[in-house]
């Protein structure tokens, strides 16, 4: 493998940097660098990096994380920035239920594991329902709480897309409260936010929690 050994301190380009919500890093480390702060961590841990096994674990765990967090390279306003008007007057809620959702605990680092609803009221436009997916993954990889994360997704669809509103669900169990810690395996998260019409209306609120039912078992980790 090639490993490009830069010193020197790189400006961070996040995506978003026109946004409230971008989490700008004032620098980066290189990736050689980033790889001998792995191979502390497994010293830390009590084991031996030059060994057989691990002598490849630095650059597994660093291409682990480019995987994990590569949603700080992603601009949710780009991949909302496509919709469509020829809907025939469609203006009923367009509900996505059940996407799985794969993050990363801010305090711990360790997976957050569960699905998301997503659900809007078109104004005359629609977007490509793949598009509300890969919104909520942008911001799934990164190291996340909860409540951001499903505040990020619904403000971001309805500062884009100006539906008449916009509902989130996340349904999660977070492995910083499974495996370590407070040790609570089956326990879920729920956060939600209701924005526009969804905020303003019980009864459109109750249809699409009656039409995501959440609340039934999470996904395997
Ligand atoms: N509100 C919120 N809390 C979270 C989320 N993910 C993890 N936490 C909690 O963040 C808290 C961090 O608390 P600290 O006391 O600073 O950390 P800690 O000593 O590791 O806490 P314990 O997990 O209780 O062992 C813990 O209570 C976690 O359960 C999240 O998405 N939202
Ligand atoms: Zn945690």
């Amino acid at each position: 493998m090639n490993i490009t050994v830069t010193s020197a301190r790189q400006p961070a380009q996040p995506a978003a940097t026109n946004r409230a919500d971008a989490d700008p890093a004032p620098w980066r480390p290189s990736r050689a660098e980033a790889e001998a702060a792995v191979r502390t961590l497994l010293l830390w841990a009590g084991d031996d990096p030059d060994r057989e096994g691990l002598l490849d674990t630095p650059a597994r765990v660093a291409r682990a994380y480019e995987e994990f967090f590569s949603g700080y390279a992603e601009d949710p306003v780009e991949l909302l920035a496509r919709s469509f008007a020829e809907t025939d007057g469609y203006d009923e809620m367009v509900v996505l239920r059940d996407i799985r959702l794969e993050s990363h605990c801010e305090h711990h680092m360790v997976p957050i594991i569960g699905r998301a609803h997503v659900a809007y009221l078109p104004a005359g436009r629609v977007v490509g329902i793949s598009k509300l997916a890969r919104v909520v993954e942008a911001y799934a990889r990164r190291l996340q709480i909860q409540e951001k994360l499903t505040a990020q997704v619904a403000n971001s669809i309805q500062e884009v897309l100006q539906p008449r509103g916009v509902a989130v669900v996340i349904e999660a169990g977070h492995q910083c409260m499974t495996t370590r810690g407070v040790h609570k395996p089956g326990v879920a998260m729920i956060t939600s936010r209701m924005l526009g019409e969804f905020r303003t209306d019980p009864a459109l609120r109750r249809e699409f929690l009656a039409m995501v039912n959440s609340g039934r078992p999470l996904p395997e980790a």
